[in-house]
């Protein structure tokens, strides 16, 4: 049987404050669930969800058979995954989207567009022609943005512990680094881009960005390891808009063929939506054109958008591997590889694409091209790895502990089961009031059933996950920075780079299985020297294995460990020594023999996919 048929699927969407109708008959969550009553105020068997669109979603909603087969990884890249139609019967009233096909309620399909891109071999055109009439286009194209100066500078404001950045102790490994710059104005950019960035309310360099803008604009390649939320992206986007401003890069809107100076990936839509953004921001008034590409978009849009001239091009793998393959795109000119979330990039689920697309014709070999890669963590392994892309005399920059967490953050524990976690989560909602909350869980469905929980008890919520389709994941995300929805409940899919203002709290429903995971997650909050808290449950039953590795990010980022933690970790894991004593600086560069790995505790092997498959790109 399929999973979705054991329970009612909820594929949540926003819930509306407050005005939901009645509640359902039964108090305990799954019955009320399953009868609860719909925005109307009527009871009926799964009616109580109706979100916004209004009308009911009569019936499941649930995914058809086919759970997908012979799925190797997470990536869009990868065909095999072709995932079975979800979508089943159940029709979701009004509101379906555009390209949706067979109902069902959050279900559906990735979209042919997203992954057809995998046979770059030459007859990727005819296979894709046979996806066609597989599956259904993706046709959803994303509202215009806003062009006014308001909107494109906006930003929240630095917080109190931003001049802390200067303490932490930045390691720099390789051969002839650079100096570091101490202001913005020693990294030499043009007028205009030193007006955005001054629009963008950046003061001064962090310092990942007074390391890593020296270095790029020197022409070195660099592996650059700081915490979340301390500016990785304007470390790299500033040279590289400086250069090519420098270099008189500027878009053609003429050219069949779009021959990008820079290329940027990113693991998620959403990521790289914002880097796009942030690249839209800096690059505002100068020649210079970024785009974006992502899965879950409409195809023809996307190269519409891109034959109006691109220098920069961000990208999900899928989706970026596909216009590359459908011939719109050249490599030769590319001068900036940029990989964020480069550990994630490299790891099991996207190493695959990330080697096609150094792979692909055009792309100019690691010694012509200069590659950067960006991650607040870096397994050994992973670092390895990365090694086959770069040049050999990289440089490797390491602000504060390798794969440490930001010490912004309080990390509180609560040791609770399985089935107290949704108390307790009430619980601490009702500490944190309407201030802004995201909660993860480990898998879709527990997104979908914990949204749909909260929505019940009267919090506004709205979830974003790998299944729901891309509209609703992109309001999702507006609903919550515009607190219309104050608890955001996410998979992985939201864990790393999402820049979101605001957000107080971070609540671990369910625990990661490797620690990257956790410290990306809590990182979603108490960014840009702002202080954040994040709340875990801990179920003795489950995350016995993270036990040491939590005790040692704790310890390195200052805080508190729990002694019942502590117990755990020894009496649970041996008597393998680690270290709690409290270090500001631990240097991770894995060409430096034997220092490896006391940065963040990890004992685990590199991180892996999540435990469930996602729709990333
Ligand atoms: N020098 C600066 N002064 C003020 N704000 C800055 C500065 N640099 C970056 N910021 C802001 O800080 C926030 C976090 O930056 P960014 O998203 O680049 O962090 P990150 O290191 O990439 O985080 P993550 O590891 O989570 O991806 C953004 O809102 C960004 O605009």
């Amino acid at each position: 049987m399929d999973e979705w048929e054991e329970e009612p699927s909820a594929a949540v969407t926003c819930i509306s404050n407050g005005d939901r109708g009645g509640r359902g008959r039964g108090r305990g969550f799954k019955s009320s669930f399953s009868s609860g009553g719909d925005q109307n105020g009527n009871d009926g068997e799964n009616s109580f969800y109706t979100g916004e669109e209004g009308g009911g979603f009569g019936g499941r909603g649930r995914r058809g058979g086919g759970r997908g087969f012979g799925r190797t990884d997470q990536s869009e890249a990868n065909n095999n995954g072709f995932r079975g139609g979800r979508g089943g019967r159940g029709g979701f009233g009004k509101g379906g989207f555009e390209g949706g096909k067979g109902g069902g309620f959050g279900g559906g399909y990735r979209g042919e567009d997203e992954d057809v891109f995998s046979q770059v071999d030459g007859k990727g055109q005819e296979k894709k022609d046979e996806k066609d009439g597989e599956r259904p286009r993706v046709t959803y194209i994303p509202p215009t943005l806003p062009e006014d100066e308001d909107s494109i500078f906006s930003h929240y404001e630095s917080g109190i512990n931003f001049d802390k950045y200067d303490e932490i102790l930045v390691d720099v490994s390789g051969t002839n680094p650079p100096l570091a710059i101490m202001t913005f104005e020693e990294a030499a950019l043009c007028e205009t881009l030193k007006k955005n960035v001054s629009k963008s309310g950046y003061v001064k360099p962090t310092p990942v960005q007074k390391h890593g803008i020296p270095i790029i604009s020197a022409g070195r390649d660099l592996m650059a390891c700081a915490q979340t939320g301390s500016g990785k992206t304007a470390a790299f986007l500033l040279p590289i808009l400086q250069q090519l401003m420098a270099a008189g890069a500027a878009a053609s809107s003429f050219s069949e063929l779009q021959e990008p100076e820079a290329i940027i990936v990113a693991p998620t839509r959403e990521l790289i939506n914002q880097i796009y953004m942030e690249a839209r921001k800096f690059a505002h008034g100068t020649c210079v054109r970024p785009v974006v590409v992502y899965g879950g978009v409409s195809t023809g849009y996307q190269i519409r958008e891109l034959l109006k001239g691109c220098n920069v091009l961000c990208g999900t793998p899928g989706r970026l591997l596909d216009v590359i393959g459908r011939g719109k795109v050249g490599l030769n000119k590319v001068r900036y590889l940029v990989l964020d979330e480069a550990d994630r990039m490299l790891d099991m689920g996207f190493e695959p694409d990330m080697r096609r697309l150094v792979g692909s014709p055009g792309m100019p070999a690691r010694e012509n091209r200069q590659t950067l890669l960006f991650s607040a963590t870096f397994p050994e392994d992973i670092q390895r790895l990365a090694a086959d892309f770069l040049r050999t005399d990289y440089l490797f920059v390491a602000v504060g502990i390798v794969g440490g967490a930001c010490s912004d953050v309080e990390q509180t524990f609560i040791q609770v089961a399985k089935y107290g976690k949704r108390e307790q989560l009430i619980d601490v909602l009702k500490t944190t009031g309407s201030e802004r909350t995201m909660v993860f869980v480990e898998t879709k469905r527990q997104a979908d059933f914990i949204a749909a929980f909260l929505c019940q008890e009267k919090v506004p919520t709205t979830s974003i996950h790998g299944d729901r389709e891309q509209p609703e994941r992109e309001k999702a995300l507006a609903d919550f920075r515009s607190s219309k929805c104050p608890v955001l409940v996410a998979t992985s899919v939201a864990a790393r780079g999402l820049d979101i203002p605001d957000v107080q709290h971070v609540v671990n429903f369910d625990l990661p299985n490797n620690i990257d995971e956790y410290v990306h997650r809590i990182g979603r909050t108490g960014r840009c020297g702002n202080t954040g808290r994040a709340i875990s449950f801990f179920d003795p039953d489950v995350d016995g294995q993270l036990a040491r590795s939590l005790v040692t990010i704790l310890s390195k980022a200052q805080q508190e460990v729990p002694s019942w933690l502590e117990e755990f970790a020894f009496s649970n894991h041996g008597s393998m020594a680690f270290s709690t004593t409290k270090k500001t600086f631990t240097s991770t560069d894995s060409r430096k023999a034997g220092s490896f790995q006391s940065g963040n505790g990890n004992d685990q092997p590199a991180p892996q996919p999540a435990a469930e498959e996602e729709d990333w790109g």
